[in-house]
């Protein structure tokens, strides 16, 4: 694949995807460590969820064909949540508050609002029917369904999920090992005073927070110096420690160019140069048995390459079955004249217009400019060899959803 054409997007994607192994370690955490962590085997449901019928009001417990007429049913008893319920004698009532199981013999709940209470009767002023408020056993989960699915990243949601089933340890995957290496002998880390031809690394800081925030362990980060040699050896000693190595720079066409030239030379190099602005020059490969994911050095082109190709790549090596995102459309609040082979992700920020919704695109798209991704919550596609005009539809992603 690592031919002199451009390779399109979704190749790039689908091969990087098909090249992916799953981390093999998995590890035991408890629930309450469990958010953002991946689930390494299925989970079925022990019991039914919630194990009994329950009331989903406070009210009344009731046989509805006690209620034919208008009598008072006097109030036999009290079921609080957490008791364990009596029977319900016929032709009576018995007093019942929002998850307390339902007695048997009883077949509705009516709220106590409807009910207008006299001493130890009460009367029902409205009509009832047989089944209201109340929820059934197993209505959220049954006994032996499957409640999550290996490969499944724990939300919020899911973490409630495992705790109403009961599940207090949790079997994921280990976090994937990553390796971050930035390259350039012009890079200074911030807190260093600027030298002639020097930049501040940034990258590196871009890297950190997109890997945290993807759930990943970040096991080494080193600035590599723009040698063959260099690049070689800290290649090889990432490999060894990491599941996946992410470079910046050094993979375009010049001789300082030492990324893609290593990883070509090891045999390892798959995929470079991609139909995507920015990111044209992206190199991906491997050493040894440890991919190696080369994104271009300019700023902007670390951020958009990264969401776009990398997110697949690190969900597909982190065990989850849920690869991509479908974005939204929306009209686009910008125009494009000029069509380009390359599909470009553009920088943007949801707005309102005079028609409603709109995405609005950064006015400088250039991949060194890194304030533009600032001013942004997402990226904008414009299709390969497409012009746009105001008010077409985009498919537009949000930075969250690029990076759930
Ligand atoms: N003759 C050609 N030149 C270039 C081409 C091309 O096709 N032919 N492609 C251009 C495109 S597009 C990109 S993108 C860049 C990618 O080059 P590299 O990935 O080799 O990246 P570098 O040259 O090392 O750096 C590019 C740019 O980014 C700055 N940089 C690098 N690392 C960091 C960092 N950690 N923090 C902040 N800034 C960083 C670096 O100083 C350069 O300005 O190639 C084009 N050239
Ligand atoms: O492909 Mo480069 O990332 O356009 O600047």
């Amino acid at each position: 694949m690592a031919s002199s054409e451009l390779t399109p997007v979704d190749d790039a994607i689908n091969h990087l995807v098909g090249q992916a192994r799953p981390v093999a370690r998995t590890e035991t955490v408890a629930l309450v460590d469990s958010l953002d962590r991946v689930l390494a085997t299925d989970y079925r449901v022990p019991e039914d969820v919630p194990p009994a019928d329950n009331s989903a009001v406070d009210g009344y417990a009731v046989r509805a064909r006690d209620l034919a007429g208008e009598t008072p049913l006097p109030v036999s008893g009290r079921v609080a949540a957490g008791e364990a319920p009596g029977a319900l004698e016929p032709g009576t009532a018995v007093r019942i508050f929002t998850g307390s199981e339902i007695p048997s013999g009883a077949d509705s709940v009516i709220m106590q609002e409807r009910v207008s209470v006299s001493g130890d009767s009460i009367t029902v002023n409205a009509p009832v029917s047989e089944g209201q408020n109340i929820r059934r056993r197993g209505q959220d989960l049954a006994r032996g369904e499957l409640a999550l699915a290996a490969g499944t990243r724990i939300r919020p949601q899911e973490m409630g999920l495992l705790g109403s089933i009961g599940v207090a340890d949790v079997t994921v995957y280990a976090k994937l090992k990553v390796a971050i290496l930035t390259t350039g002998d012009e890079l200074v880390d911030p807190g260093q005073p600027l030298g002639p031809g020097q930049i501040y690394n940034s990258n590196r800081y871009t890297m950190l927070g997109l890997l945290a925030k993807a759930g990943c362990a970040v096991v080494l980060c080193e600035t590599l110096k723009d040698t063959r040699e260099a690049t070689r050896s800290t290649l090889e000693r990432a490999a060894a420690e990491a599941d996946l190595i992410i470079t910046s720079g050094g993979v375009s066409v010049g001789e300082e160019d030492h990324v893609r030239a290593v990883l070509e030379e090891a045999g390892g190099l798959s995929l470079w140069r991609m139909a995507m602005k920015p990111g044209k020059p992206l190199a991906f490969g491997s050493i040894g048995d440890t991919p190696v994911l080369g994104l271009p050095g300019n700023p902007a082109s670390v951020l958009v390459t990264f969401l776009v190709v990398g997110m697949p790549l690190i969900r597909a090596c982190q065990g989850r079955t849920a690869i991509s995102g479908h974005g939204e459309q929306m009209p686009a609040g910008f125009s494009i004249e000029k069509p380009s082979v390359r599909r470009e992700y553009v920088r943007a920020r949801k707005g309102i217009g005079d028609e409603g919704p709109v995405v609005h695109a950064s006015p400088n798209q250039s991949s060194g400019v890194l304030s533009s991704a600032c001013w942004a919550d997402g990226l904008a596609v414009v299709p390969e060899n497409a012009t746009l005009a105001l008010g077409d539809p985009v498919t537009y992603y949000s930075f969250a959803e690029l990076l759930e």
